[in-house]
């Protein structure tokens, strides 16, 4: 299956269903759909997958509310995309199932899922108008389902506009920037009035600039049209950014699943605190509420931890340079100049280990010297057997 092809199966009569049933202002498969969806929960059960004998996916559970912006971040290899393409119908599951509003899904095909696609390197038609290229979806219909031209011209006009393309209908894919080219495959994605939307990595392609404007573009199309979406990622400021909720990936399983600040300020395991920002860890041990790093003591409250070896984070923002004889000894290493902060790299336990972290740039430190590092907010996590 080509994942380029505008799926919309089925789609006419769940639109004539809603209108029947709803009362609501869903229109008529013959008229031009409505911009907002009607967006619909995806529940995802005990999903597993192998790629011949090599696991991909192990048991993901996952909850997405209709409406709902939902990213999936985690590093290279997580699985992000397996995932993605299992809810998509590109792939299927080894076992678990797919439910879209109450309906088992997981048997169902691609077009009858009614998905709208944008991924990284999404290929527009090269022949077609932007104007065309968004129509294509709604002018493969079959006849009976195919809006009218008159219907169709209008809700591609509307969907340009939304993208905030209007004037360049006429203008071919290879005389677009990089960042209008996904706007247009996101305009594409919407045409079909899917079900539900999934992006894989849409701006991965385009520079740091484009990519930052597009996101606050895509979260205010999101505010717009309340498609149930989920997006893949693999950076976290633009999963924080941009999605309601974030779930964070690891080697096959969901590590934690939350809203941007559950995850950046309660996260519950190292990995997610690792990944999800900078981050200073020592290595402890704890004994009666008290901590030894390296076999020196630790000047750090840890009344109520649990004895034994356990790893100590902190953001690098609750980190305080202090005078020797307070907090953790420390002695720095080397100090650079970012723009608009200092660097410092130091060393802990008498060597051992090392940690880095940016101060202000007003406060004064010199590589060499012996320093006390105060942890104003910090998270234990027991290290594992
Ligand atoms: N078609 C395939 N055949 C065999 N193995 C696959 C296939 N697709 C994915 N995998 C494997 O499944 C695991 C998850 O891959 P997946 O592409 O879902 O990860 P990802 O988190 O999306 O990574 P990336 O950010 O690099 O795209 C990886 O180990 C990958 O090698």
């Amino acid at each position: 299956m080509d994942q380029r092809v505008i799926h919309d199966a089925s789609l006419a009569d769940r639109a004539a269903g809603a209108s029947r049933h709803s009362g609501s202002d869903h229109l008529l498969p013959t008229e031009p759909s409505p911009i907002h969806a009607v967006p619909i929960d995806v529940h995802v059960e005990n999903v597993t997958k192998s790629f011949d004998t090599t696991p991909a996916l192990h048991g993901i559970d996952l909850d997405v509310p209709g409406g709902e912006l939902v990213a999936l971040l985690g590093p290279s290899g997580s699985g992000k995309t397996t995932l993605l393409r299992i809810v998509a119908g590109l792939e299927f599951p080894t076992g678990g199932r797919v439910m879209f509003g109450g309906e088992d899904a997981s048997h169902l095909s691609v077009q009858e899922r009614n998905i709208g696609f944008v991924f990284q390197h999404y290929a527009l038609f090269k022949h077609m108008t932007v104007f065309d290229n968004v129509a294509f979806g709604l002018t493969v219909r079959p006849a009976a389902t195919r809006p009218s031209k008159k219907d169709i011209r209008e809700r591609v006009l509307k969907l340009i506009d939304l993208v905030q393309l209007s004037g360049l209908e006429k203008r071919y894919p290879t005389q677009l920037s990089g960042g209008q080219r996904q706007r247009v495959a996101l305009a594409r994605a919407l045409a079909i009035e899917p079900r539900v939307l999934l992006l894989d990595e849409p701006f991965g392609a385009l520079d740091a600039k484009v990519r930052k404007d597009l996101r606050r573009w895509l979260k205010e199309i999101h505010a717009r049209t309340g498609h149930t979406t989920l997006f893949v990622t693999h950076d976290q400021e633009e999963a924080m950014e941009l999605a309601d909720r974030i779930v964070v990936m690891r080697a096959g399983r969901i590590e934690q699943v939350g809203t941007p600040d559950d995850i950046y300020d309660r996260p519950a395991t190292p990995f997610v605190f690792d990944f999800i920002g900078e981050s200073v860890h020592l290595e402890v041990e704890i004994r009666g509420g008290r901590g030894t790093l390296a076999g020196q003591p630790l000047d750090l409250d840890l009344t109520g931890e649990k004895d034994g070896r356990a790893d100590v984070f902190a953001r690098p923002v609750d980190v305080e340079i202090a005078a020797p004889g307070r907090g953790i000894a420390a002695r720095v290493i080397a100090v650079r100049r970012t723009a608009g902060h200092r660097l410092v790299e130091a060393e802990v336990g008498a060597g051992h280990q090392r940690v880095e972290f940016a101060v202000p740039a007003s406060v004064e430190v010199t590589a060499g010297a012996d320093v006390g590092l105060v942890l104003n907010a910090f998270r234990v996590y027991p290290a594992a057997a």
